[in-house]
């Protein structure tokens, strides 16, 4: 049975790898509170037990506070492979930073990273986050299998995570005194299909606005991960599943570290045809990721939702 937070967001245990044989009973329990969850919600805890073991989880703590610390120009010289919104590293306000990792599921895709800024190995800073990032892939690969299970097109499951990219950011928020505002990052939905979010200190910040419109605080324990749902999926889905709207707030004196797995689907998406009826009319022309960004940009004005999913390819019925 799927539980709630203190606040009403839902949390779904996945600590139990006996509990995750796909078809088993367990299995399509846990898929149904994921599909409530997200058609709910849009966003939900994931338990993951000691999947990352306290022992890494210090390790990538100490690991990514070294990484921060390196001066802005070293960090500006990270190139991101595909073209993302703002850039490998950027800020989006006073007290945020982010700085993205491509395909840092990929070991040797971590090593390279690691080595442009300690070009004699940070064996800690490597493995830490490689593991991190394996993590909340396979995470997103089980959420991903029951959302295509449960709308009844498993069939393109395989498809979708071969066609999948991700990177994965370090995205660090840092509130002196003397900083008035306290808005980490402004309300949002993710722009691509699904983020996978930890915060490796026990600093929390995110707040999540739920169906009714109320804002509510998250406060994933230490060992999970929190997912979300973004325009992609919305549109994938056929509007069954909506984006999640959310924003960062600090407090003053604060300093909160956070990895979000960012996943993306190439090429072209459209809603499959099995979720499209007479009751449910398309509502989206297929979407490129790429385009979508680039409009985004176009429209951005000082932060804030200014240009949705909606407005670039939605069909009005
Ligand atoms: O800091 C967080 O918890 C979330 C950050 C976020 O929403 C984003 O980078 O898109
Ligand atoms: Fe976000």
């Amino acid at each position: 049975m799927c539980k709630e937070s203190e606040n009403g967001i839902p949390v779904i245990d996945f600590s139990k790898e006996e509990e995750l044989k796909p078809g088993s009973s367990s299995w399509l329990g846990i898929r149904e509170d994921v599909i409530r969850a997200l058609e709910g919600t849009g966003c939900f805890i994931a338990l993951v037990g000691d999947k990352v073991p306290q022992e890494i989880r210090s390790t990538m703590l100490e690991a990514f506070k070294e990484l921060m610390d390196f001066p802005r120009e070293a960090k500006m010289k990270v190139k991101s492979k595909n073209k993302k919104t703002l850039g490998a590293y950027h800020n989006t306000t006073q007290i945020h930073e982010s700085l993205a990792m491509d395909d840092a599921a990929d070991a040797v895709e971590c090593q390279k990273f690691s080595n442009l800024f300690w070009p004699n190995g940070n064996e800690n800073f490597t493995r830490s986050s490689n593991e991190y990032a394996t993590q909340m892939m396979n995470l997103d690969w089980i959420v991903t299998r029951m959302i295509f299970e449960s709308y009844g097109v498993d069939k393109y499951h395989d498809t979708h995570i071969n066609t999948n990219t991700h990177h994965m950011s370090f995205l660090k928020y840092d509130r002196s005194e003397e900083i008035e505002t306290d808005v980490g990052v402004f309300i949002h939905t993710d722009k691509n299909f699904t983020t996978v979010l930890h915060q490796v200190n026990d600093s929390h910040g995110l707040e999540v606005q739920t169906k009714n419109g109320d804002w509510v605080l998250c406060q994933p324990p230490p060992s999970s991960f929190t997912f979300i749902a973004g325009d992609i999926l919305q549109v994938w889905s056929n509007d069954k599943i909506q984006a999640c709207k959310h924003r960062v707030t600090i407090s003053k004196d604060t300093r909160r570290f956070v990895l979000a797995l960012f996943l993306f689907k190439s090429g072209k998406c459209q809603t499959p045809q099995e979720l499209i009826d007479e009751e449910h009319p398309v509502r989206y022309k297929p979407i490129y990721q790429s385009e979508y960004f680039a409009a985004v940009m176009n429209n951005a004005i000082n932060g804030g939702i200014s240009y949705t999913v909606k407005d670039h390819c939605g069909i009005t019925v």
